[in-house]
């Protein structure tokens, strides 16, 4: 960080009883917090006092709605009634839900009602503006804005960290402004403990305060200290897609969960947290940072891995991660597919409990009904139709039999119920035949889904024809089916892939292809690449070149994870050019524990010492290893003293020393690191990918990290010895 740094601080009372500036701002926060308090009370009561009117004006209306439907006039009448009572509801609705959401504005400041303050010369000369920025926005009886949001336009200035002349963009304009002073506070509630005022290029005072606090089991937000070279992600235009290359512990997955927290906000009342997807590496990944956004006041968008996004779309019991594919497969898909045209043998016979509810043969002949249409989406989609309405023609026609009728009869008085709510007891040939199609319907459901996903064609038999290849690997599955039927999701409008290093280029190109119409950004890490089979940037920019138009890219060079000790361990397993750009923010702490053991006794004495002495650590100590099976030797050495195994789809603990395989802890981190065994057989010095296995093994420490090795360390680490 830069050297010309002027911050003050007031963190001692004496000090700040002096101190005219820390007076004020403590008087302005005793202010605010009132007004929040008070905004807050009201909001209460005037939505408890709406609520029983709303109860009690649709108890009064309600008995005022007519009901006659005897003649046309009359029925007229009544639906007039319920339109004005079903408009007045609505209209409570949405007063109650706008004040709800000023109330949840108001309760979420009253926690920490603001975190900095931009003083703004608007014009030359003009008298300065203070603004106050916090978690949310609020306005005063009088609309006067009280604290306004993190990511309004106007508190870009707070972020782009440079007093003086700069400006920000709202509503397309630029607006200049002079920018005076930059001020962070470190405050709760309605204590303020102290103050920062930054000059020029920060010293980020609250940024130094806010890292050297323990982690803890769950990520947190960074809203308030968000450094430039971060936010220029989180506010990046919407463009189709945007690649980060950031360093281990440079904020990649904090930049994420901002930008998602941004563009709901943006989008306010228009973006539908199921319009956004996050692909997460793992379940414990996903628990990890399941809170950030709801402690933001914004919900969760669709987190799910790449291996649950592909199951749900594959056959049932094919496996999502099977084998490798190649990109050039996926393309001669592109190219065989335009000049597809389907077979008879194509189509497979809709099938459910014995029934044959549509034959093969008769799609075919749909098919064939549509001449003019090139075999591909469109043309599958006008089939598509057409067979639920077959089907629903099939079911009517079964349901009028008497076969179906008896089966009726034979359902259990429970049944009937469930399916009826009543008995079974028709009084007229339709209302049995309404029954049975109930009936019907539920029982081949299956056959709707069916439909719906097109099981009907057989897709093995087109690929192996257009391809010539017998079991197409799943991801060829999958991109085939895109290709032939327009399977995806058009309405997604973000795709957030983090640790994008992990996927192979074809997963990627599936998913590139599945959201067809979404925005992607993806952060990565190419060092943290830790199979040999995933794509390299070049890949990923290939795929997103070809299948989204472009695509652009930003960089993060500086370490908030790690001391500066620990970052320069990693960081000296990268090229020499990559290293120099890398910085860290951190205080100096402790130096790396390199222990190279010569004997078994010695290892076994040495490692046991470090897992004792973890135990009595502050915080969480991972130990960390590449695979299971590592692992399950380290438990048959350690017996009894084995530190708890981290599983997929656990929680981490908040302390203690737990064990777990590198592929979990990836996205991590933990205050404590200890490498079990940093010796040349797990990580030989010739391969690329044991060396991103320690970098990124070694990245996952914030505080300290223990190396040991039985026997001699890998050559790798010679430059730390
Ligand atoms: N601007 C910031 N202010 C405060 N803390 C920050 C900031 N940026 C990052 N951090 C902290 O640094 C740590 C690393 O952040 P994060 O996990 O987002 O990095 P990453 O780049 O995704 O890491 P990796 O790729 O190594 O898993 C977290 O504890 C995060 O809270």
């Amino acid at each position: 960080m830069a050297d010309n740094t002027q911050a003050q601080t007031n963190e001692t009372a004496a000090e700040a009883a002096n101190d005219p500036v820390f007076q004020q701002e403590q008087a302005h926060l005793l202010d605010t917090y009132a007004k929040l308090k008070a905004m807050a009370k009201t909001l209460a009561e005037k939505m408890e006092r709406r609520r029983w009117q709303a109860a009690q004006d649709k108890d009064d209306m309600q008995e005022e709605v007519k009901h006659n439907f005897a003649s046309d006039g009359e029925a007229q009448e009544t639906y007039v009634d319920y339109a004005v009572l079903n408009n007045l509801i609505r209209d409570y609705n949405l007063e109650q839900d706008a004040d709800s959401e000023r109330l949840a504005a108001a309760a979420k400041l009253l926690e920490q009602p603001y975190f900095a303050k931009i003083s703004l010369e608007m014009r030359p000369g003009a008298p300065a503006k203070d603004i106050y920025i916090g978690l949310a926005g609020v306005a005063d009886d009088n609309y006067r804005r009280m604290v306004v949001d993190w990511r309004s336009p106007v508190a870009e200035v707070y972020y782009n960290q440079e007093n003086g002349a700069t400006s920000y963009v709202a509503n397309g304009r630029t607006i200049n402004v002079n920018l005076l002073t930059r001020r962070q506070f470190d405050l709760e509630r309605d204590q303020l403990h102290a103050y920062f005022d930054s000059d020029v290029a920060i010293e980020d005072s609250l940024l130094l305060q806010s890292l050297s606090a323990q982690r803890s089991e769950h990520m947190k937000a960074i809203t308030a200290t968000i450094q430039k070279e971060q936010n220029l992600i989180i506010r990046h235009k919407d463009v189709p897609a945007l690649l980060v290359a950031g360093i281990a512990g440079s904020g990649k997955t904090s930049v994420l969960l901002q930008r998602i927290a941004y563009l709901f906000y943006r989008n306010r009342g228009d973006l539908d947290p199921r319009q956004v997807f996050l692909i997460s590496p793992n379940p414990v990944f996903a628990k990890y940072i399941e809170n950030v956004l709801p402690d933001l006041g914004e919900r969760n968008p669709e987190t799910i891995t790449y291996r649950e996004f592909a199951a749900r779309l594959l056959p049932a019991g094919r496996n999502p991660k099977a084998e490798a594919c190649p990109l050039e497969l996926l393309w001669r898909i592109d190219d065989a597919v335009e000049h597809l045209t389907f077979e008879p043998n194509d189509f497979r016979d809709i099938t459910f409990y014995g029934t044959r509810l549509v034959a093969g043969a008769a799609i075919m002949q749909l098919m064939q009904k549509y001449p003019n249409v090139p075999a591909g989406p469109h043309l599958v989609t006008l089939v598509r139709e057409e067979l639920f309405r077959r089907l629903d023609a099939r079911l009517k026609q079964m349901a009028a039999t008497e076969a179906v009728q008896d089966e009726l009869l034979c359902l259990s008085l429970d049944e009937q119920v469930r399916l009826f709510n009543a008995p079974f007891d028709p009084q007229t040939e339709q209302e049995a035949r309404d029954c049975a199609l109930t009936y019907l319907q539920e029982r081949f459901s299956g056959a709707v889904l069916a439909i719906e996903r097109d099981e009907w064609l057989r897709l093995d038999r087109i690929g192996m024809r257009l391809l010539g290849v017998e079991n197409l690997p799943a991801s060829a599955w999958l991109y085939l089916n895109m290709a032939v039927t327009g399977m995806g999701n058009p309405d997604a409008r973000y795709v957030m892939i983090d640790e994008v290093q992990d996927y192979t280029p074809d997963q990627l190109a599936v998913m590139a292809r599945f959201f067809r119409r979404a925005h992607f950004m993806l952060l990565g890490d190419p060092h943290q690449a830790i199979r040999p089979e995933t794509a390299s940037y070049e890949q990923i920019r290939a795929v997103f070149r070809r299948l989204r138009g472009s695509i652009e890219e930003c960089q993060l060079l500086t370490s908030y994870r790690s001391t500066p000790e620990i970052t320069a361990l990693f960081a000296g397993l990268l090229p020499e050019n990559e290293r120099m750009s890398i910085s860290a923010v951190q205080r100096a702490d402790t130096p790396p524990a390199l222990i190279a053991c010569p004997t078994q006794d010695d290892y076994e004495r040495e490692l046991r010492a470090a897992i004792v002495s973890a135990r009595e650590n502050d915080g969480l100590t991972a130990v960390v290893v590449p695979w299971k099976h590592e692992l399950k030797k380290l438990a048959r050495l350690l017996g009894d003293d084995m530190p708890r195994i981290i599983d997929e789809g656990q929680r981490l603990p908040a302390s203690g020393v737990l064990a777990l395989t590198l592929p979990l802890a990836k996205g991590l981190e933990f205050d404590h690191v200890i490498v079990p065994d940093a010796g040349p057989g797990l990580f030989p010095a010739d391969d690329h990918v044991a060396q991103n296995r320690l970098y990124t093994t070694i990245s996952r420490a914030t505080r300290t990290i223990t190396l040991l090795a039985n026997g001699s360390f890998t050559p790798l680490l010679d430059f730390a010895n």
